[in-house]
Parts: C-alpha cells; sequence; structure tokens
C-alpha cells in the first residue's frame, strides 16, 4: 500500500486544524476571549479534533478515530458549544481544491458534536485505526511556545502514515536546537513545519504553510560521530518525564550541552530533522501509562527518518494495546547507529536506582 491518499489527507486536515489553532492564541492573545470563555485549549482542542475527524470520515468512512477529546460536555454547554461553532464554520483553506479533498466546511453543529464523538475508538489490533491529539504541548500551546497537531494511521496495529504540524518550530531544517528553543516566545509570522512519514517511504518537512503545494522535503536525522557534541530533547514538564534520571543518563553518555526542554511531540521532529540527537522521556510514576495519541505519529517520523524508538527496556512501542501503550515504560528516541548503546546506559542508570 502507499497509503498516498492517506498522508494527503492527513497533511491537509492537521494544516486546516492548526490553522484553527492559530487563530484562538491569537484571540487569547488580543483578550478577545471574554472573561467567561473557556480556556483556549479547551476550544482549541475540541475544534480542531472535529475539523480533523470530519475529514477523515469524509474520505474514509469505516476507518475508526482514538481521539483525546468526546463532546459531551459541548452539548451542555451551548455558549462553548457555539462559540466553537463561529471558529469551525470560519476556518477553511485558502485552496479550494485543497478544501474539497477535505470534504469541505462541516454542514452543521450537530454534525461537529458528532464528528468530535467519533473519536471514541478503543483502538486496538485490528483494521484501520486513527490516533489524533489536537493539541498536544498544551503548556506550550499557552505560552507561544511549542506544541503540535498530531495524527497517525495505524493499520492492523502498526503506524502507516504519521503527521505533526509544529505552528512555532522553524521552516528551516538546519536550525539547530539550543537550550531556550522549546520556551522562546515563538509565536511569531514565519513560523511552522509540517513533519510527514509513511511506513517504508521516508520522512519530509516542508512549511506548514505551503502543504498542497510546494514538494515534500526529505529529512534525516544528524548522524552522531561524538556523543559530547549532542543534544537531547526532553519534556519541559518535570511531572512528565523524569528530568533527574535523565540529566545521570545525558553525563554517562558524555552528553555535555545542557538539555532542550520541549512541549509536545515537536520533540520527535525536531530530532528526525537533525536540529537534535536524542529524546529521553523516562517515567516519573510507575502507573502511568503514555496514550497512544501522543506518540504514533512521532514514532514513524523517526524512524523513517533513520532513528530508532523504543521504551526504556527496549521494546519497541505498541500501538495495538488500545488507546493507551499498556505494554511500555517511557520512550528512547536516537538515531540507529547509536540507539543500543544509549539504551545500553538508561538501562545502567535505571537498574542502578533499584
Ligand atoms: N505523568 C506523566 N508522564 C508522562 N506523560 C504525561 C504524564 N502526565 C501527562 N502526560 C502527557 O504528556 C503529554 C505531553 O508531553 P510533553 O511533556 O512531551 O509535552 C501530554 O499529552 C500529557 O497527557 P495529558 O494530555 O493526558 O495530560
Ligand atoms: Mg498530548
Amino acid at each position: 500500500m502507499s497509503y498516498q491518499k492517506e498522508q494527503e489527507v492527513a497533511e491537509l486536515a492537521v494544516q486546516r486544524a492548526a490553522i484553527l489553532t492559530k487563530k484562538v492564541f491569537h484571540e487569547k492573545a488580543k483578550g478577545t476571549l471574554s472573561k467567561n470563555d473557556s480556556s483556549p485549549v479547551t476550544i482549541g482542542d475540541f475544534g480542531a479534533q472535529a475539523l480533523i475527524i470530519a475529514a477523515i470520515k469524509s474520505n474514509f468512512p469505516n476507518d475508526e478515530v482514538v481521539g483525546e477529546e468526546e463532546a459531551s460536555s459541548l452539548r451542555e454547554d451551548t455558549n462553548l458549544r457555539d462559540q466553537i461553532w463561529e471558529l469551525v464554520k470560519g476556518t477553511s483553506l485558502s485552496d479550494s481544491k485543497a478544501e474539497d479533498i477535505l470534504g469541505g466546511p462541516i454542514a452543521s453543529m450537530y454534525a461537529m458534536l458528532d464528528a468530535i464523538d467519533a473519536g471514541n475508538s478503543a483502538g486496538g489490533a485490528k483494521g484501520r485505526i486513527w490516533a489524533l491529539d489536537p493539541i498536544d504541548g498544551t503548556k506550550g500551546f499557552l505560552r507561544g511556545g511549542q506544541y503540535a497537531v498530531c495524527l497517525a494511521l495505524m493499520v492492523d496495529g502498526d503506524v502507516k502514515v504519521g503527521v505533526l504540524g509544529c505552528p512555532n518550530l522553524p521552516v528551516d531544517d538546519s536550525v539547530a536546537l539550543t537550550a531556550d528553543s522549546g520556551v522562546d516566545q515563538t509565536d511569531e509570522e514565519g513560523k511552522g513545519v509540517l513533519f510527514s512519514a509513511v511506513f517504508g517511504q521516508g520522512a519530509t518537512s516542508r512549511p506548514l504553510t505551503s502543504v498542497g503545494m510546494g514538494e515534500r522535503k526529505a529529512i534525516q536525522m544528524k548522524s552522531v560521530s561524538d556523543l559530547s557534541q549532542a543534544t537531547f530533547c526532553e519534556s519541559l514538564e518535570a511531572g512528565h518525564s523524569s528530568h533527574s534520571d535523565q540529566s545521570a543518563i545525558a553525563s554517562k553518555l558524555g552528553v555535555t550541552k545542557p538539555s532542550v526542554r520541549m512541549d509536545s511531540q515537536a520533540k520527535y521532529g525536531s530530532i528526525a530533522r537533525g536540529a537534535g540527537d536524542i529524546y529521553l522521556r523516562l517515567p516519573t510514576s510507575a502507573t502511568y501509562r503514555e496514550k497512544i495519541w501522543d506518540h504514533a505519529a512521532g514514532d514513524l517520523i523517526v524512524r523513517e527518518a533513520g532513528g530508532e524508538v523504543t521504551d526504556s527496556l527496549g521494546r519497541r512501542l505498541d500501538f495495538s494495546k488500545g488507546r493507551i501503550l499498556a505494554e511500555n515504560k517511557g520512550v528512547v528516541a536516537a538515531p540507529a547507529a547509536i540507539h543500543s548503546h544509549v539504551l545500553s546506559v538508561v538501562k545502567e542508570v535505571m537498574e542502578a536506582k533499584k
């Protein structure tokens, strides 16, 4: 299967949803969201989920979707519902041919609520299932920093298509990450990149604004010959991964640069394009299980760019276990050539803690 149509629909749908999230952010920044309004995250999440699921369902009506949100609260909160509908109604691509590919605008507010609710798949090992995170990295989104609109298609439990829209990353793949890449007030004109991969066909990037137009550009992870010069990424939120374990691992690896702390799957995209090298996500709790929508697209994009992605015990991320990664703990992503070395140090540090 070439998954050409799926990739095209996913890219355009992510682009359209990203435009909506930007609108919400700017309304917040301008102060046009009234005090009584819900958080921009809530508004953006629902709106982006509606636009993406509507596009999937109009092209692939039998596919299932695992989405983060469901609409029951919206059916009760008419104020919020109307506000989201205004936004969804008013967001379309400027390219009408591309908009047609997505199935055009959503027909009514009730169709919008139904689209949101269609993200209720239980996931699993059989069939075609999309995993959607409409706004990944909510803290980053709120501060005008890094966040991502994330969409992946799994077929019988394997990720076949992955798309990440990162509205606040630089377009240029060659801009190396620095320690403050994830905390800069990066919301400004001229930013935004879309990463995309199909299983067996490599990973690409292009400006988020030119989706549907120009060519995709192939991306590759950087080869790391000297770990002391390597850059590693981790969550900005200390609650999402163990900064102390990651710092111990980095220093054992000989990494000398400070970590790049960044919200969202923008980390996967950044290492896939060679702007950084390694992504470490060591669990902070024994009971938390990662959600499939937080990793599916990034996992494929990194692997297709020449990387390897496992959990902290060296197991491939297993997306066939339902809505969560039930059989995995943490994430270790690195170029294939050094992944086993990185993993051995991860295991050493984790063993030493026992
Ligand atoms: N204890 C935790 N460990 C790991 N990830 C978490 C934890 N709590 C929340 N998350 C998830 O981390 C994701 C963001 O990752 P990052 O730190 O890389 O930006 C969010 O989608 C969030 O899920 P949720 O949206 O359910 O809170
Ligand atoms: Mg998320």
